[in-house]
């Protein structure tokens, strides 16, 4: 670790808590953005579901994508630090792009609270959302290799420990920024007139990335910053390329065979850099299988939070909406890295167990397959309590019609006697509640929350549905000057329609005389429910993830520490290939079905993985590149001695032969 101020504190090097903090506020920045983004989609740029969402996932997917340019960069050209500068800058500024797209003001002419150019905010925000794809996936990679450069080949325990720490620290800022970022998100604000405030919601983590920067180039006279080794990338492909064709040049029975295939590429290349590529190919070959785990896990992100819309989010006093269950898991991994580091993987070890990182891995993989099996059961129970309801709807919904009929037999004139058929008929989605009016009075009635409006009620009619959200509700209805006031409770993904009756007396009491009838029960299966599978999942990334990450950094020679952490980035893009390519394929009619078919995919994936772990050995790369360096010394001091030997043999002979030619001479002039 030449060249650095080798600050230290209880054991670790001063530089690294520059590299967290800066790895918090570069999470919190990205998840923060990323809690709001598909509702940004939705409600400001007024795409439909299916268009937000594919547009979501493509942004996530080119984020893990993006690491792999990131490598190259750092590891064959800038160095981790300066391409950690340069792509922060420009992740930072699709950050504010983001921020600035969302301002409505800006094109919002006639001040209607509207966009009015919204190919302006569209162009914007791609602009932005590319920019941030390319600065997030591109530091990626670099900044946990970054990190682990910084300690000594002694401090193998601080390393491990940095990076649970560095996974808290991720955590930490995805937790806070989940829960702030819909919070700002809530909020009114603009100039001419307000509206949801996306601007703030993009603004913040825009500020938060400016932070991270800040904190990362503080730090920069106490870094180890590692030479870039030249275009690794190319020599690497180059070599590979050669040891192919020189095997098959050679593949004739007379050639003596080679101990691996990349020796072949001995007579052109290094034999250090042959002896690199094994390592690295080693551990790719052990990633094939990853792909799996991270197919379940991000569907917390997806399904589970479907699933949560199905559910009832009560908690006391306190309603979770379905989309923030998710932040169970970052309040999880906070609670269980330091549980795993301090009391679990200690009391294995004492226990006198050998718990290596891929036996660690392979665990994570079977915790994540018992988390689906929790998600299944979930589902079941979903679906049973949902298959009561319908019944209780089917059934309460032929009284009510026959009740409804008999009432506007009497007092409808023929033009409005027509009940309605278009009832509904399953759960409102994402939680929400469906309500309807009927009015049973001989005069129209207006009927209003400040949310929604449900228009002007014709006499002996119906209202349409309209979604409202869980909790308390108050609805004015007007009818003339008088007006009356009705509140209620609202749980999750409940239908009901209310009476107005002939008799109403608007008043301070006219609450009384309103009737509901409950179409479908808000959901009855507890999200508390989830908190199993949620635990498992997390449990599994703790033993998968933070171990996988310390692993790719531990096996990695010196000059291929980011490529490798980009590889292992790469795994999780495949993962969510892998989501939609075998839930377009299974299209299992009952998701419970899904889930017990991605568990069974994973057990069977770690069963394979757990295979070719047994057959790894574990290697010290700096040992075995210390070891090359030597040789090639030794090597080079023979070819000196040997050389300095020839030359002086050839010297001597050199000389016989002059003394000969002289001799010669001599004789001829006599
Ligand atoms: N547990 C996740 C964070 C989250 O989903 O909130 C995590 O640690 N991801 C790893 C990362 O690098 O973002």
């Amino acid at each position: 670790m030449a060249g650095t101020i080798n600050k230290e504190v209880c054991g670790y090097p001063l530089s690294i808590f520059f590299i967290v903090v800066n790895e918090f506020c570069e999470r919190f920045s990205y998840y923060g953005m990323r809690a709001v983004l598909v509702l940004y989609f939705k409600y400001f740029l007024r795409w439909d579901d299916d268009l937000a969402t594919s547009i979501y996932h493509t942004f996530v997917a080119l984020c893990y994508l993006t690491p792999i340019l990131g490598a190259i960069v750092a590891d064959s050209w800038l160095g981790k630090f300066k391409t950690i500068i340069y792509l922060s800058i420009v992740y930072a500024i699709g950050q504010v792009a983001m921020a600035v797209s969302a301002i409505h003001d800006i094109t919002d002419t006639d001040r209607d609270g509207t966009p009015d150019n919204m190919t302006f905010h569209v162009v914007l925000s791609m602009v932005g959302l590319f920019l941030i794809a390319l600065g997030t996936g591109g530091i990626k990679p670099c900044v946990a290799a970054f990190g682990g450069d910084q300690f000594s080949d002694h401090q193998d325990r601080q390393r491990r420990t940095f990076f649970s720490v560095f996974y808290l620290c991720i955590n930490g800022g995805s937790l806070l920024s989940t829960i702030i970022t819909p919070i700002l998100r809530a909020q009114d604000c603009g100039i001419h007139s307000q509206q949801k405030c996306y601007s703030l919601a993009f603004g913040v983590p825009a500020a938060l990335m400016l932070v991270a920067l800040v904190v990362f180039i503080v730090g920069s006279g106490m870094y180890y910053k590692a030479e870039p080794q030249g275009n690794i990338m190319l020599d690497v492909c180059k070599c590979i390329g050669f040891a192919i064709k020189n095997r098959y040049r050679h593949r004739s029975n007379q050639y003596p065979k080679r101990q691996h295939w990349m020796d072949w590429a001995e007579e052109k290349y290094d034999k250090l850099l042959i002896a690199q590529i094994k390592m690295v190919l080693k551990v790719l070959f052990l990633y094939i299988p990853l792909p799996m785990f991270w197919t379940l896990f991000d569907q917390k992100g997806s399904r589970w939070t479907l699933q949560a819309t199905t559910m009832n989010g009560y908690f006391g006093s306190l309603v979770i909406q379905p989309d923030q269950m998710q932040t169970v898991n970052p309040i999880l991994i906070l609670t269980l890295v330091p549980i795993m580091d301090s009391v679990i993987y200690p009391l294995i070890n004492k226990c006198g167990l050998n718990f290596t990182p891929l036996k660690r891995m392979t665990v994570g993989m079977l915790l994540a397959a018992i988390a689906f099996v929790c998600a299944a059961l979930v589902q079941i129970e979903i679906d049973v309590s949902r298959k009561q309801l319908l019944y209780l709807f089917i059934s309460s919904s032929h009284f009510y019609f026959f009740f409804l009929n008999l009432i506007f037999r009497k007092h409808c004139p023929p033009s409005h006697q027509h009940p309605r058929t278009d009832d509904i008929t399953s759960k409102p989605q994402e939680g929400n509640n469906a309500i309807r009016f009927v009015n049973g009075m001989k005069t129209a009635v207006n009927v209003s929350i400040p949310a929604a409006n449900f228009g002007l009620i014709e006499p002996f009619s119906y209202s349409n549905y309209s979604l409202i959200k869980n909790g308390k509700v108050t609805f004015t209805l007007w009818s003339g000057s008088q007006s009356c006031e009705y509140s209620t409770d609202f749980g999750f993904g409940s239908s009901y329609t209310f009476f107005i009756p002939s008799t109403l007396v608007f008043g301070p009491n006219c609450q009384e005389s309103i009737t509901a009838a409950e179409d479908i029960k808000p959901n009855s299966v507890h999200m508390a429910l989830q908190i199993p599978q949620y635990f498992f999942i997390t449990a599994g990334e703790v033993m998968f993830s933070v171990t996988g990450l310390e692993f790719s950094y531990s096996q990695a020679p010196s000059n291929m520490k980011a490529v490798l952490q980009a590889g292992w980035l790469f795994t999780v893009a495949i993962g969510n290939f892998i989501v939609l390519i075998v839930a377009e394929l299974a299209k299992l009619p009952k998701q419970w079905a899904e889930y017990v078919l991605f568990a069974s995919l994973l057990v069977a994936v770690c069963f394979i993985f757990s295979i070719m772990a047994y057959f790894y050995t574990y290697i010290d790369p700096a040992e075995i590149e210390a070891q090359f360096k030597k040789n090639v010394n030794e090597d080079d001091e023979d070819n000196k001695h040997k050389l300095q030997k020839t030359e002086v043999e050839m010297n001597k002979r050199d000389s016989i032969k002059c003394h000969d030619e002289d001799d010669k001479d001599k004789q001829t002039k006599m």
